[in-house]
């Protein structure tokens, strides 16, 4: 059974329809991602699913519980990383800890959150002199000082160095090895395909496709960028493209000077089929590259846009 069941989810700010018609279910130990560009709507959707934002329209349900009925219960069995400007600066970081414990009733003891979060040395810092990471990792440890069962993080790797990314990495998987489901938003494609279970893309508050990381990739691996570039300048290029274009297997094509992108679903056929044209007109092709399939080509694919970190 899901853990948690969005349906047809809706919000509005005055014009601007920040959420069109959101649904999704999580199921119990995923890591759930919603990937999407600046405006998306992936706060929206989560602020809502938090409790923090009355939607005009839709269903959210944890199990059998409802924000309605259960607001006491849901507040429990969920926990919802804070902006790390909701931290206290002057509080250390067991104090910080230990504050954010007064407000449940089961916490967990703050030396096992600062051991889960690797803060255990920082224990007695004050929140001011952590660095942007260490503080990240503080709010996540907030998140989990009630034992949650369900995880929300917010963009947790926003503007981190990359080691202070993959520190952040640790944690989420570490939350999955003890059981809990961790629903999270993010930019950055490489955290998404990654940590995720299921990756959901959002644009302009709709989902645009919502799977496996794997499963996403696979469904366009069937294509393959392939890149030829030619000695023979600009002219080699384009007359190529056009055998190209004959290729059955050649799904499109681009040309910038003497180098030819094509996206083909055979490509060895294509390069066997292309080489035969560039031998017959003495043509010399100086480089060749097949390139694998990434997140951030699904997305292109399934958006018709590119992706901005
Ligand atoms: N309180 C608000 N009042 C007015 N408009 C809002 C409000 N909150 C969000 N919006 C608008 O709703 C849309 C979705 O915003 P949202 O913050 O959910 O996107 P996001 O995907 O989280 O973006 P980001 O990655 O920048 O955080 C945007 O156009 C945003 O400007």
């Amino acid at each position: 059974m899901p853990v948690l069941e969005v349906n047809r989810l809706r919000k509005s700010f005055g014009d601007v329809r920040a959420v069109e018609e959101i649904s999704f279910s999580v199921e119990p130990g995923e890591i759930f991602t919603i990937i999407g560009p600046n405006g998306a709507g992936k706060t929206t959707t989560l602020e809502m699913i938090e409790g923090l934002l009355p939607p005009d329209s839709g269903d959210i349900r944890f199990g059998s519980l409802t924000w309605v009925k259960d607001e006491d219960r849901i507040k429990r069995e969920i926990g919802v990383q804070p902006q790390s400007s909701a931290l206290f600066d002057l509080l250390t970081v067991q104090e910080n800890l230990e504050l954010f414990a007064t407000f449940y009733p089961h916490a967990r003891p703050a030396a096992e959150v600062m051991d889960m979060i690797s803060l255990t040395d920082q224990r007695n810092k004050h929140v001011k002199k952590l660095s942007g990471g260490q503080k990240q990792r503080l709010a996540i440890g907030l998140a989990m000082i009630n034992d949650p069962k369900i995880i929300f993080l917010d963009e947790p790797t926003t503007g981190l160095d990359p080691q202070a990314r993959r520190n952040i990495w640790d944690i989420v998987l570490k939350l999955k090895q003890i059981g809990k489901t961790t629903i999270l938003t993010t930019h950055y494609m490489e955290e998404a395909e990654k940590l995720s279970d299921r990756v959901c893309i959002v644009d302009q508050g709709k989902i645009v496709t919502l799977d496996t990381p794997a499963a996403l990739i696979d469904r366009l691996t069937k294509e393959r960028e392939v890149r030829l570039s030619f000695l023979d300048g600009a002219t080699a290029a384009a007359e190529t493209e056009q055998a190209a274009r004959q290729n059955a297997a050649v799904v499109r094509t681009e040309l910038e000077g003497a180098s030819l992108k094509l996206w083909t679903t055979k490509p060895e056929e294509t390069l066997y089929d292309l080489f035969g044209f560039t031998k017959d007109k003495g043509y010399r092709v100086e480089q060749i590259s097949i390139r694998e399939m990434s997140l951030e080509d699904v997305f292109i694919a399934f958006t018709g846009k590119e992706w901005r970190d």
